[in-house]
This record gives C-alpha cells, sequence and structure tokens, in this order.
C-alpha cells in the first residue's frame, strides 16, 4: 500500500535488481500490465523516441512509496533528495511515476467519475520493468517487507496468465446525461463567441462506447501503438479493481535530458477528413497554416510557454512559424520549444509552471480554467493532465494525457476538447472534437469486433 511520506521522515527504501530474468520478462508488457493490474496499481507508458529519448516501453506495478496529495509534484524535490540521502546506492535507472488531475482542486461532491484516482501523485513503483530495444531491466522496491518477498509476490501474479477479473468497478458514465453533452458544449462556444471576455478557452465534451472484455486491454494498447506510433501510449489503473485510464497523446508538455528542457505549443487543428499523406489533407493542413484563428489560438501557447520558461529563469527558443504534426486522425500545428536547463529549476518545476497550457485551458490561465470548471460541467480528472515519470536524477518526460478514456467493464468515457477564440464556430469545435476522440473511439471499436 502507498505510504504517504513528508521530507521530514525519509525512511529508507529497499530495492533489489534480480540478477535472472524471471520467466514474465519474455512477456508483452501489455499483457503484463493486464496481468499486474488485477493485484494493485499499473502504469504503462510507451514513449516514442525523441527530445534526446530512445523509445521505452515502462511498466509499474504496485506502489512502494507515494507523494500524494496537493502540490505533490511542485513540492518532491526536497523529499526526493531526502530519499536519496537515507537510501545509499539507489539505482540512477529507477524511476518515479506521476499523474497530476487537469484541475486538481476541482470539486468531486457531485461527480464521482475518477473517485479512484488521487488527483496528485508522484511514487515509485514495487515492480519496475523498463525495455529499451531487446534489452530489459528489472528493479523491486520495498517500502516495509524485504524486497525479495515483494519480487515473490509479483512473479507469482505475473506467471499466471488467469489473473482474476476484477471486482464490478464504478460504472464510468452512469451519473452523467450524455445526451446533454451537444447542446451543453455547443451553448459554450456560442455563449464564448458572443462575449468573448478571454482570449482563448479550451472547452471538452465527453461520449460514451460500450465495454469491452477484460482480456482486450493489450490488443487495445497495441491498437493505440500501431495506429500513432508517433505518440505516447499511457494505460494507468490505480488500484485492484479500478477503471483503467488509457490514452495515446501527441503533446509532450515537458522532458529534461542532457541539461535541455524541451516542451511544445501543440494547438490548431484540421480533420483533413481522409488520410495523412493524401491531396486532401495536405489541402486541409495548408489551409490551418494561413488560418488566422488557428494561428491565434497556437501563438496564445507558444507566448504563454515561453513566459512561463522565463519566469524559471530559463531561455526558451523557438521557430517564429509554426509546422504541422500530422497523425492518423488529424493534424495540428506545432512549435517545438527548448531551453538550456540550469541549476535555478528542475524539470518539475517547469511542469508546475507549464501546466495546463493554453493548450488545453486557456489565456489568462486563471480565468479561464474557472470559466471551465463552472461551464463544462464535469470533471475532467486526469484528462489533459500531465502524466510521466522521471529518474531520481531529475531526468524524465512528461505528456500532457490527451486523446484518451477511462475504461471499466460497464463502458468507456472518452474526453476531448478544443480551443475556443472569438473565431470560433461551435459546431465546427464539436465536429473538431469528435475526431480526437475518434483517436482511441476507433481502436476500441475494431477491439469490440476484432
Ligand atoms: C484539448 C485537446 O487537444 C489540444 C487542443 C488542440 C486544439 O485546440 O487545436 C490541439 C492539440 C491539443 O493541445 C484534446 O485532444 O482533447
Amino acid at each position: 500500500m502507498a505510504n504517504h511520506l513528508s521530507a521530514s521522515s525519509p525512511a529508507p527504501l529497499r530495492w533489489l535488481r534480480p540478477d535472472v530474468q524471471p520467466s514474465f520478462a519474455l512477456l508483452d508488457t501489455r499483457e503484463l500490465f493486464e496481468r499486474g493490474r488485477h493485484a494493485g496499481r499499473a502504469f504503462f507508458l510507451r514513449t516514442p523516441a525523441g527530445e534526446g529519448w530512445e523509445s521505452e516501453e515502462l511498466l509499474g506495478l504496485g506502489c512502494a512509496r507515494e507523494y500524494a496529495g496537493p502540490g505533490a509534484l511542485a513540492s518532491a524535490a526536497p523529499a526526493l533528495q531526502a530519499l536519496r540521502q537515507h537510501t545509499p546506492a539507489l539505482p540512477q535507472d529507477l524511476r518515479l511515476l506521476a499523474w497530476t488531475a487537469f484541475d486538481p482542486t476541482y470539486d468531486r461532491t457531485h461527480d464521482t467519475t475518477w473517485a479512484d484516482f488521487t488527483p496528485q501523485s508522484l511514487y515509485l513503483p514495487e515492480l519496475l520493468v523498463l525495455r529499451r530495444g531487446d534489452h530489459t531491466t528489472i528493479l523491486v522496491c520495498a517500502a516495509s517487507e524485504p524486497p525479495q518477498q515483494v519480487f515473490q509476490r509479483w512473479l507469482s501474479v505475473l506467471d499466471s496468465p488467469h489473473s482474476a477479473p476484477p471486482p464490478a468497478s464504478t460504472p464510468a458514465s452512469s451519473s452523467f446525461a450524455l445526451a446533454d453533452e451537444h447542446r451543453r458544449f455547443t451553448e459554450n462556444v456560442a455563449h464564448f463567441v458572443a462575449n468573448p471576455d478571454l482570449g482563448k478557452v479550451v472547452f471538452a465534451r465527453r461520449d460514451a462506447r460500450p465495454g469491452v472484455a477484460d482480456a482486450r486491454m493489450p490488443a487495445i494498447l497495441d491498437g493505440l501503438h500501431q495506429r500513432y506510433p508517433e505518440c505516447a501510449i499511457y494505460a494507468l489503473s490505480p488500484r485492484h479493481g479500478a477503471p483503467v485510464f488509457v490514452g495515446a497523446t501527441p503533446e509532450t508538455l515537458v522532458s529534461a535530458r542532457d541539461a535541455q528542457l524541451h516542451t511544445m505549443a501543440l494547438a490548431g487543428t484540421t480533420r483533413g477528413r481522409s488520410a495523412p499523406d493524401s491531396p486532401e489533407r495536405r489541402a486541409a493542413e495548408a489551409a490551418l497554416l494561413a488560418s488566422p484563428k488557428d494561428r491565434d489560438e497556437h501563438h496564445f501557447v507558444v507566448d504563454m510557454i515561453a513566459s512561463a520558461l522565463r519566469e524559471l529563469g530559463a531561455e526558451p527558443h523557438h521557430g517564429d512559424a509554426p509546422q504541422i504534426k500530422v497523425l492518423a486522425n488529424v493534424s495540428h500545428l506545432e512549435t517545438p520549444v527548448h531551453a538550456p536547463l540550469t541549476p535555478a529549476f528542475g524539470l518539475l518545476d517547469a511542469l508546475d509552471a507549464l501546466h495546463p497550457t493554453p493548450a488545453v485551458c486557456g489565456q489568462p490561465r486563471d480565468q479561464a480554467r474557472q470559466r471551465i470548471a463552472q461551464r463544462e460541467g464535469f470533471d475532467r480528472g486526469l484528462y489533459a493532465g500531465p502524466l510521466g515519470t522521471m529518474n531520481l536524477a531529475g531526468e524524465g518526460r512528461f505528456f500532457v494525457a490527451l486523446r484518451c478514456g477511462l475504461l471499466s467493464q460497464s463502458g468507456t468515457l472518452l474526453f476531448a476538447g478544443a480551443g475556443i477564440t472569438a473565431e470560433s464556430d461551435p459546431q465546427v469545435e464539436w465536429d473538431e472534437t469528435g475526431a480526437k476522440l475518434a483517436a482511441l473511439g476507433s481502436v476500441l471499436s475494431q477491439e469490440a469486433h476484432p
């Protein structure tokens, strides 16, 4: 179970690097996620090569130590330093896994969709499996039990293909009138356009899909990877039997590696209604590059990222004009932003300063976040929040959890949003969210009729 530690009580951690490759090391990481999630917390992340990183697959099972609750990420640095001091020779390749809700202060009283997910967590899993090409690293961390015992426990879970099905989980969509979704979203957009009192606001909406059979999880993760090879594919189940938050995101929130910080502005979207590289998609991308509405929407994000980094003491660099990021379902405007890291700030400081960018929230940020909480009508939970991993040297990669859904046996709740400015058209924005929902939606439909 998780133990909540403050920096002042840094109990030493025990760890183990098994010297024999266990039998499960031969199995697909997605299959291990499926087996492991029936026994405890499970986190899967497949990241593409880029920003100085090789592509890798990571699986974290269980939780040996957790820093949870408000400000968990922002205030973690001293706690981690204490942990390193009190646990000699902690391996550098150990990973902390983390997520933050889009709005950790959102009042969940009337919306229990995300009840299983603590709004913020930074934690060390009990079992970490890291795969890069043919190379697999396995690390075990233990808070109180001997690490060998923790390892044996996970071995017996992972060696058995017949994991017990989870108990019936909270029906993800039960408390919502999804029928109202179109009316609420388009009214929100129309209302904003009639009185554009902010530069930009991002409104989201949901959709539901039927449940998928339990054992289909590995196939869903594989389907996402096949269709979105340039995206980070993620799945998180916070405890035994909880719903699984799953998605394929194209958006890096922040990455720190080799003294360089990387982030991006990703905003401005075209559906193209056709395959990447088709003449029709190319024409839509040219129109996107020339669209003042999309360029405006994009520039809010570039400007905010650059000024947030400058406030941290960084010197950000980026190109003058956006490029096109092509995905199977949509194309986006993208501006990569880089900055040398300095001793004055680290990855978690940058994450705290950048989230939420106007790509998922709006500008000015606080007013936009308030507007979303007042008008959107549901808890975004982890949708549009940061999700990623970091090593103990402070290098890591965090993504914006987009193109996602909350899967339970009773159904899947999908989430997507669109940047709204004074020039927005409600139905066009609705259609854009439809194309974004299809990222996971199309893979789920394939899985329903394999
Ligand atoms: C909000 C989402 O996507 C974000 C909004 C975009 C836009 O408005 O054009 C584009 C990329 C993302 O930064 C989403 O996928 O739900």
